[in-house]
């Protein structure tokens, strides 16, 4: 079942959460609880169901059992950025948005992420970090509760990559939503994330909270142990 919070202590709250392929058991009694405005991390091998727990979440995949309870407002970003080819770039940020395209609210998230330039051109125009701006943008103009981003920068080159995670945690400053972080990259969630979750056998198997200042230097002794301890629980020992 799948159910909006409303005055909730938690954007999202999830409660023996089970989801399954066939006779297969992808999420197996999945316990989660996502503070408002937390930045939470999820690591795990591939295949362990990190995408699926991220689109039970979005509300993109309904059969399931267990309590899911999400923030009403809720948006998501993908590894793709999945920009529509045949709509301008500002028009793409206010897709499926009720009522008449407003250019002045693209317009606006395309400054936040930088992109005013590019608010008019079609989204083959656009890099691969440019195309991940826009949809961020386009997450970014549902004010969210909760932000869902699935391996959102895995695509990118690494000197992008880092200029996206830095923005990322700039909007999350500003904007203060709750976010779920899909990520394949240790490092990026130990410099992001208030909370680090280690999913495995379909179910969060390791937790691991990151209490340090921000900007984090991945060079500071501390991130560098917390990265060694969710690398050993991921299985790889240095
Ligand atoms: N629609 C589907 N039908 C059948 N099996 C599926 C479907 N979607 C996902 N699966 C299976 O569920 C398991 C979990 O997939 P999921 O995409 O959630 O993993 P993931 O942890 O996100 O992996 P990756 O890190 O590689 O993206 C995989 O074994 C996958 O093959």
């Amino acid at each position: 079942m799948a159910t909006d919070l409303h005055r909730s202590l938690s954007a999202a709250r999830v409660t023996g959460l089970t989801k399954t392929f066939g006779d297969r058991r992808v999420i197996d009694d999945l316990h989660l609880d996502i503070a408002p405005g937390e930045f939470v991390a999820l690591l795990g091998a591939s295949g362990c169901g990190k995408s699926t727990l991220l689109r039970v979440l979005a509300g993109l995949d309904t059969e399931i059992s267990g309590r899911v309870e999400v923030a009403d407002r809720r948006a998501v970003a993908f590894q793709a950025p999945r920009l529509l080819p045949w709509k301008k770039v500002w028009r793409n940020v206010v897709l499926g948005l009720p009522g008449r395209p407003d250019r002045a609210r693209a317009e606006a998230a395309l400054a936040e992420v930088g992109l005013s330039h590019r608010s008019d051109v079609w989204p083959k125009v656009l890099s691969g970090g440019e195309a991940q701006r826009a949809s961020l943008a386009r997450a970014l103009v549902r004010e969210p509760d909760l932000l869902l981003l699935d391996e959102p920068f895995s695509a990118l080159d690494a000197l992008t990559r880092l200029t996206a995670q830095a923005l990322v945690a700039d909007l999350w400053t500003v904007h203060r939503c709750a976010v779920l972080l899909v990520t394949h990259d240790v490092e990026e969630s130990v410099r992001l994330a208030d909370r680090v979750l280690v999913m495995r056998d379909g179910v969060i198997a390791h937790e691991v909270v990151v209490d340090l200042p921000r900007p984090r230097d991945v060079a500071d002794p501390r991130v560098v142990a917390l990265r060694a301890e969710l690398l050993a629980h991921l299985g790889v020992h240095s």
